[in-house]
């Protein structure tokens, strides 16, 4: 294991989930691999970032091996091997996330180009602020020098739920469900797929045995997850929507389980007839900073209705920020 620090850049750091992401990379949870911190806000917010430097001091984490706050994009990302692009702004009751693209694209733009410009040849870069999938095909049209592999954008957040829903349903424990896959946008249309996923190495769907379940109930909560927490809370996903960028990083850099696979939104190669150019969610494997979408699986005629469906949302995504010229 290295001891040079990972240098790891978070944007939007003073928000909400910031506030609970930091504190997780800060002790560990990367491994033991000691961690410097960059942290890009807004000028506004920089004195609240502040606050929370403090507060990471007064943790005394041994892990934590440096923080440098700031609201240049080219200082903070210089030299960063892994960036979570989180800050932009989350929506409110009543909005979908695609109603963010105008507000945020423009944030991406210019995010991908600093770190084209500075970031450390082995960077990873996963998008966490909505609307993910498509501010990740911003971050990457903008960095031409980066191999587009490198970036991502987190559906891992609809994955663990999806798993969990699974769970309670089936009283299995979390750590028996695999081959869970979240196709599509982070979005209403996402598909969350149970014929490929397994309950203690059986098929999920098999084990459910109730397709009104997994239409009526099983999809739609997974894919309105967010709005329900917005709805209860009055605030949107936070100290999961961390973990789940946590879980999804941590993979990313050290490979997902054997037998297993995880979600991950990435720019399509066509894999499953999913149109390339838009960054669409797959199952995939990884392993050591590199991922693979998993190969041969059968997509029936429901799931392809599904998977089209959430695709031709992307790219209608894709058409709007190009004629808002932001890739
Ligand atoms: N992909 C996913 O699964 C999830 C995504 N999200 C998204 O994550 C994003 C952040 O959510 P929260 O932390 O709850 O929001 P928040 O509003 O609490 O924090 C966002 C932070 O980003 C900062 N920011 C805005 N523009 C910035 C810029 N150009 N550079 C650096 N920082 C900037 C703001 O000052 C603010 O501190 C939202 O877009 C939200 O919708 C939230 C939950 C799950
Ligand atoms: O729903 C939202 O706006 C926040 C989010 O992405 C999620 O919780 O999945």
């Amino acid at each position: 294991m290295s001891s040079t620090p990972l240098k790891v850049a978070v944007t939007g750091a003073a928000g909400q989930i910031g506030y609970s992401l930091l504190f997780r990379l800060a002790s560990g949870a990367l491994g033991d691999r000691p961690v410097e911190l960059r942290l890009l806000e807004i000028t506004p917010a920089l004195k609240a970032l502040e606050g929370v430097v403090m507060e990471l001091d007064d943790c005394a984490f041994p892990t934590l091996a440096g923080v440098e706050i700031g609201d240049d994009a080219e200082k903070v990302f210089d030299g960063v091997n892994l960036a979570l692009l989180v800050g932009a702004r989350p929506r409110g009751p009543g909005m979908e996330r695609g109603d963010l693209l105008e507000a945020n694209g423009a944030i991406f733009t210019a995010q991908g180009k600093a770190l084209n410009k500075v970031a450390a040849d082995d960077v990873r870069i996963g998008v966490t602020g909505n609307p993910a999938n498509t501010n990740a095909l911003i971050a990457l049209s903008n960095a031409p020098d980066i191999p587009t592999d490198r970036f991502s954008a987190l559906t891992r957040l609809d994955h663990n739920r999806a798993i969990s829903q699974l769970a309670a349903k089936t009283g299995a424990p979390v750590t028996d469900i695999t081959r869970m896959t979240i196709w599509g946008n982070h979005s209403a249309t996402q598909y969350p797929d149970l014929f490929h996923a397994e309950v203690g190495g059986r098929n999920a769907a098999e084990v459910v045995g109730d397709q009104r379940w997994l239409e009526d109930d099983f999809i739609p909560t997974v894919a309105k997850r967010g709005a329900a927490i917005i709805e209860a809370r009055g605030s949107s996903s936070a100290a999961s929507a961390a973990s789940a960028t946590i879980d999804a990083a941590r993979d990313w850099l050290f490979g997902s389980a054997k037998d297993d696979w995880v979600s991950m939104a990435v720019l399509s190669d066509g894999s499953y007839g999913v149109p390339e150019g838009i960054v669409s969610s797959f199952p995939v494997t990884t392993k050591d900073g590199d991922w693979e979408i998993v190969q041969g699986l059968e997509i029936d005629d429901f799931s392809r209705g599904r998977i089209d469906a959430s695709t031709a949302e992307l790219s209608e995504e894709r058409a709007t920020v190009t004629e808002l010229g932001l890739i």
